[in-house]
């Protein structure tokens, strides 16, 4: 594809050789220059003894509000965006522009490869250099690195501008967790370190301290989503990065293009910390602690957890995740006991299934989640893929509650298949199984829960369900204002199709 040629331009900065010394800010210099431009927000960083930085509501934000936005300080795309959307935007577009030098990123028009062309300078030449010596191109975590490697200097260079909350001393801020980091895990930054070093050119590399960024990386850096929660790529937000994780967040965070959009779920008043969710929500407290301090490193104490043993949770975990009672019956679940006798203990009619057979009965249920996975991970959505799901699905009604997540990603397996089968009328009937468990697993205003309403929506207005499909979109409508906003195309579409249904309704109980 053609070269846009003016991005081979040098830069035009005519203080690019000037001493960088004094354009280094001390980390308190950084952390005080960030809480002035936080403030003009109606935000600030405290810090707490249990979480460590913290940010806080200096006003009261209502429900659906934006709180804060950020462009990346660098981000990248995923394999399977690359050359379907725009490296700088990360808008989708048919015919997309790529650099004639590396034929490795792809740009929507030559502003936006004007705009990104003082940071794809050396990357480029690293990519090509790349290319020569080894016959392959960086991954997208090496390509991040290289990024904010090339970006720093920039900045100290004064080549590319830096703000109050564009900097790299605010990203050296963010949290390592190194000293917590398995010897494995770091022996593999410290390999992905030397490559780095490799492409970047030696002389250049510090190789601990790229070591201690990837490790930065593993706790700090966001998967950018598109509105529909589908991965594009990955983006380091270092003034989003603050806000800490709760498993009842207060906040949402979603993106347009590859900026962070972070909105209120709730009235939030002034004095209140913001919270983020870091993983998926829909599983046991147990799961959720343990994907905490697996990739974050702490125990999450947020109010869900803290129930942790009360009945209330113990209910609660045994229906999304617990096995059913083996007692035909009992309705009750199973789910590790606590106490003195090893097993598994019914939440119901209190049966203690001794470890031997809990063992069988987990092994077994091990099996079936493996096939699930095996099959989801495929992306073989045909015909035999979905006879397959059919009988795991069965198997799983015997196994677990019907609001069970397992129950729940087979429904949502099996809606994909039947969508990509277009057989509509299955793929409602899925869809429609999956409500009652998102519902429960879900708070009211999350952005999953909205979009499976909208997919249900538009399948039952597809199959001339009217008022079934006014029903859902208007659910998802509600939901999405919250957390989309309601003034992107996507939300806009969403209106379009509950307009649509609204009129032919009034139409059709004009003529009957
Ligand atoms: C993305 S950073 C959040 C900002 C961080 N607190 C800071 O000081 O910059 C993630 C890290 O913050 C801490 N953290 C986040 N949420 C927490 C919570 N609910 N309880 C305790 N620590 C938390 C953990 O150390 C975690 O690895």
């Amino acid at each position: 594809m053609a070269r846009i040629e003016s991005i081979h331009s040098p830069p035009q900065c005519s203080d690019a050789a000037s001493s960088s010394a004094s354009f280094i800010q001390s980390p308190a210099a950084a952390q005080g220059e960030l809480q002035e431009s936080l403030a003009s927000l109606g935000l600030a960083v405290s810090i707490s003894e249990e979480k460590g930085r913290c940010l806080i509501a200096l006003r009261d934000f209502c429900r659906g509000q934006v709180i804060l936005e950020q462009d990346p300080y660098v981000s990248v795309l995923d394999k399977e965006s690359r050359g379907a959307r725009c490296d700088s935007c990360f808008v989708q577009a048919k015919s997309l522009k790529r650099c004639s030098a590396c034929k490795h990123v792809w740009y929507c028009s030559s502003t936006c490869q004007k705009k990104e062309w003082k940071l794809h300078q050396d990357e480029c030449k690293a990519i090509n250099e790349v290319k020569r010596r080894k016959d392959q191109t960086p991954t997208s975590s090496m390509q991040l690195m290289l990024r904010l490697m090339f970006k720093r200097k920039l900045q100290l260079d004064k080549v590319v501008i830096r703000s109050a909350m564009d900097n790299h001393e605010i990203v050296e801020l963010l949290p390592t967790h190194m000293a917590d980091t398995s010897e494995e895990r770091l022996v593999l930054y410290a390999q992905m370190a030397n490559l780095v070093a490799w492409i970047a050119g030696a002389a250049t590399v510090d190789i601990k301290e790229v070591t201690q960024l990837f490790c930065r990386f593993a706790c700090n850096a966001h998967t950018i989503c598109d509105e529909e929660l589908r991965p594009l790529g990955m983006g380091l937000f270092p003034v989003v990065s603050i806000i800490n994780h709760s498993c009842e967040p207060n906040t949402v965070l979603l993106f347009e293009g590859k900026r962070a959009v972070v909105r209120a779920l709730e009235q939030i008043n002034v004095g209140s910390e913001l919270t983020l969710s870091y993983i998926e929500l829909g599983t046991s407290t147990e799961s959720r602690r343990k994907a905490l301090r697996e990739q974050y490193y702490f125990t999450c104490n947020c109010p869900r957890c803290n129930h942790l043993g009360t009945g209330v949770v113990s209910l609660e975990d045994s229906i999304l995740e617990g096995l059913l009672c083996k007692n035909k019956a009992c309705k009750g679940h199973l789910i590790s006991n606590k106490g003195s006798q090893k097993g598994l203990l019914c939440q119901l009619c209190g049966a203690l299934v001794n470890e031997n057979e809990a063992s069988k009965i987990l092994a077994e249920a091990k099996e079936v989640l493996r096939q699930a996975s095996e099959l989801a991970s495929s992306g073989n959505h045909h015909s035999a893929a979905r006879i397959k799901t059919e009988e795991l699905k069965h198997l799983q009604e015997k196994l677990w509650h019907p609001s069970s997540v397992h129950l729940m990603w087979t429904h949502d397996n099996l809606l994909k298949i039947c969508m990509s089968e277009q057989d509509w009328q299955s793929a409602l009937d899925y869809c429609r199984l999956t409500i009652p468990a998102y519902e429960r697993i879900y708070p009211q205003f999350h952005p999953l829960l909205g979009l499976q309403f909208f997919a249900l929506g538009k399948l039952e207005w597809y199959l001339g369900n009217t008022v079934e499909a006014i029903k859902a979109l208007t659910t998802a409508r509600d939901i999405l204002a919250v957390t989309h906003g309601s003034h992107g195309n996507f939300f806009q579409g969403l209106l379009s199709t509950l307009h649509d249904a609204q009129a032919s309704l009034a139409q059709k109980r004009m003529f009957h």
